[in-house]
């Protein structure tokens, strides 16, 4: 079978340069199936593909390459066996430097309207645990297949931050307001059967390789229909979120900006750090 591995930078260098000061693609992969036009996501970032800035700037850049070579699919899945991602880099959020904040948080609402809002046809494939922006990220794709005995979902509530209306929308938009409303009020992570359960979650599977066969097979469901219809139809369907979060972007980043300085939040992110750190 003809596999391509590209890196993305060979391509993206200009995007991501001035995106990031991270050394080029260190936190991911993608690579090609020419033979089906699908490519696979793989985010490498020990130990838990926390998202960083430079992760962030980096998954700007493919989803950005998916779209430009118009890739028939792409599969966002991690690398690692035990953790798909633990979602924001909470070193990020402890103490932060007030411009780097502000620019780290219009990075991520960036990347999530490219990767919502995208038309290539998405799936992921939920290999470990999925936590906060991990299940924003999940949630954002189309479909998703998550490996048997993991957790997702989001915990903000338990770390002491509220949960931005990026990710209430999201959630809300695939279980619905009374269950995103349950679940987020007390940061529920759930397993992946209660995931399945609840439409968290798609399919669950035994192991990563069957997971990827069941998002290929979501993927190529679209063989036959209009890339370009297909395309218009879910950016329609997905534009009512999209116009509401884009209209209040500015404001609702600098909110956060001033509610994750508060310190009242900066106690809570360093007792969760604290206890991270305790657990071993
Ligand atoms: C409209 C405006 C748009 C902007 C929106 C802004 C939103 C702002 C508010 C954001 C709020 C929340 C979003 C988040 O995503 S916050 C992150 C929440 N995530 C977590 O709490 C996950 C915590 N991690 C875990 O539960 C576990 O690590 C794990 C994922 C279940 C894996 O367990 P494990 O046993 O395999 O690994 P572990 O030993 O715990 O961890 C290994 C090392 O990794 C460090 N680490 C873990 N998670 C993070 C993280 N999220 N960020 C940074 N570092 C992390 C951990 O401390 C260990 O480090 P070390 O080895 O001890 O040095």
């Amino acid at each position: 079978m003809a596999f391509r591995t590209k890196n993305l930078f060979e391509k993206t260098t200009k995007l991501v340069r001035s995106y990031s000061s991270d050394k080029i693609y260190t936190h991911m992969s993608l690579t090609l199936n020419e033979q089906t036009g699908i490519a696979t996501l793989e985010l490498a970032k020990p130990p838990v593909n926390s998202m960083s800035f430079g992760f962030l700037s980096q998954l700007a850049a493919a989803v950005q390459q998916s779209e430009a070579d118009k890739y028939k699919g792409l599969i966002i899945t991690s690398r690692s066996s035990g953790v798909f991602s633990a979602g924001l880099d909470l070193k990020e959020l402890h103490h932060p430097d007030s411009d780097r904040i502000l620019n780290y948080l219009r990075r991520l609402q960036d990347v999530w309207f490219q990767l919502y809002d995208c038309s290539t046809p998405t799936a992921a494939v939920i290999n470990g645990h999925s936590i906060a922006g991990g299940c924003l990220l999940a949630l954002s794709c189309e479909y998703r297949v998550m490996v048997n005995s993991f957790k997702i979902g989001m915990n903000e509530a338990l770390v002491g931050v509220p949960v931005s209306p990026m990710f209430i929308a999201c959630m809300q938009s695939v279980i619905g307001q009374w269950e995103a409303e349950k679940a987020l009020l007390v940061g529920r992570l759930f397993t992946s059967e209660e995931a399945l359960g609840v439409g968290l979650v798609d399919e669950v599977v035994g192991g990563k390789s069957e997971g990827v066969c069941k998002a290929e097979g979501y993927l190529a469901g679209f063989r036959e229909v209009s890339a370009r219809a297909r395309g218009l139809s879910k950016r329609y369907l997905r534009q009512e979120v999209v116009r509401d979060l884009v209209r209040r972007r500015e404001e609702d980043v600098k909110k956060l900006v001033e509610i994750i300085s508060s310190r009242g939040v900066q106690d809570s992110l360093g007792e969760h750090l604290e206890r991270m750190k305790n657990k071993k």
